[in-house]
């Protein structure tokens, strides 16, 4: 049965607002069953009971990811009735955390020192060298704030996410921008290249606007697929000509545009490199999970295995 991917029922309506031609027909329980594939083998290989600061994503797969860490807590409760801080990146993932039963902690209620052991979110593409596109469901600011501050980011995903560079399936980047900003965003976007951004609206188009977690809009900016590290050191051009970015200097270019509260672009060191180079890409997974259609799952390590 080919039938739209579902807004799953954690998430609010609106929330979730997905990039026009990401909607497309596909077989619901194949996709979801592939999620929630990745995400139990994410859980088991990233995280434990003796965690203390857990992060967590938005969006449809993230919500298996908390049911693998609510089942896994379930078999193996912390010692001595502890307690693990699972801090959110939006609205949608503290219901979801709070759903689940488990403790959630407002980020900017952290104490100052503490890194979070792990956080585990969701993606709408991951290249080869595991940067990702996110935002897709409004929420790239926090999530990117949250991954920041982790020793670990592990992402979680299906098979329709993993392709060899960013921009080849996933039509847009996802940028978040002050509302008064916006028209003047649009323009910039425009002369680098991005042929069309929207503004994204509602599919209630008299609703207006989607607005994020912090009242900001979103600029889906398409561009063409974007180049990685390994592309540039085999000589191609990523500065812009005829429109051809990479990952890096594109998300730059974007960022330093006034108005800019943060691109959908995670990219940068991983781990607790992440804190020396300033924390400017978010950081990328360490590793990201892909459940596929036949119930495996691929994993895609960084740095890359020899
Ligand atoms: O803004 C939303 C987030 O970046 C999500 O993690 C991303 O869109 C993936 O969402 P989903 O798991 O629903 O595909």
């Amino acid at each position: 049965m080919s039938l739209l991917v579902p807004t799953p029922s954690l998430v609010p309506a609106g929330t979730a607002v997905m990039p026009p031609m990401a909607r497309q027909a596909t077989s619901i329980d194949t996709i979801e069953g592939a999620k929630r594939k990745a995400a139990f083998q994410a859980v088991e290989e990233h995280f434990s009971n003796d965690m203390q600061f857990v992060g967590i994503g938005s969006g449809s797969t993230i919500i298996y990811g908390v049911e693998a860490i609510k089942a896994y807590l379930t078999k193996n409760p912390p010692k001595n009735d502890r307690y693990i801080f699972f801090i959110p990146t939006g609205f949608q993932s503290r219901k979801v955390i709070e759903q689940a039963g488990l403790m959630p902690m407002a980020f900017d209620s952290l104490p100052e020192k503490v890194m979070l052991d792990v956080a585990f979110d969701g993606a709408d593409e991951v290249d080869d060298e595991l940067n990702c596109i996110k935002g897709g469901g409004a929420c790239l600011f926090q999530e990117k704030l949250v991954a920041t501050r982790a020793k670990k980011f592990v992402c979680i995903a299906d098979y329709r996410k993993n392709q060899a560079r960013l921009m080849t399936k996933w039509p847009s980047i996802p940028i978040e921008v002050a509302p008064i900003s916006h028209a003047t965003v649009m323009r910039q976007l425009k002369l680098l290249g991005s042929v069309n951004p929207v503004l994204r609206e509602h599919t209630l188009a008299k609703t207006g606007p989607v607005q994020t977690d912090q009242g900001f809009y979103i600029i889906d900016a398409p561009f063409k697929p974007l180049l990685t590290a390994k592309d540039v050191a085999e000589g191609k051009d990523g500065s812009g000509v005829d429109g051809v970015w990479d990952v890096h200097t594109l998300a730059h270019k974007i960022k330093a545009i006034s108005g800019v509260l943060e691109v959908g672009l995670f990219f940068g060191p991983t781990g607790i490199e992440v804190q020396a180079a300033g924390g400017q890409g978010g950081q990328k997974p360490v590793a990201c999970y892909f459940g596929n259609r036949d119930g495996s799952v691929v994993v895609t390590r960084w740095p890359k295995e020899a």
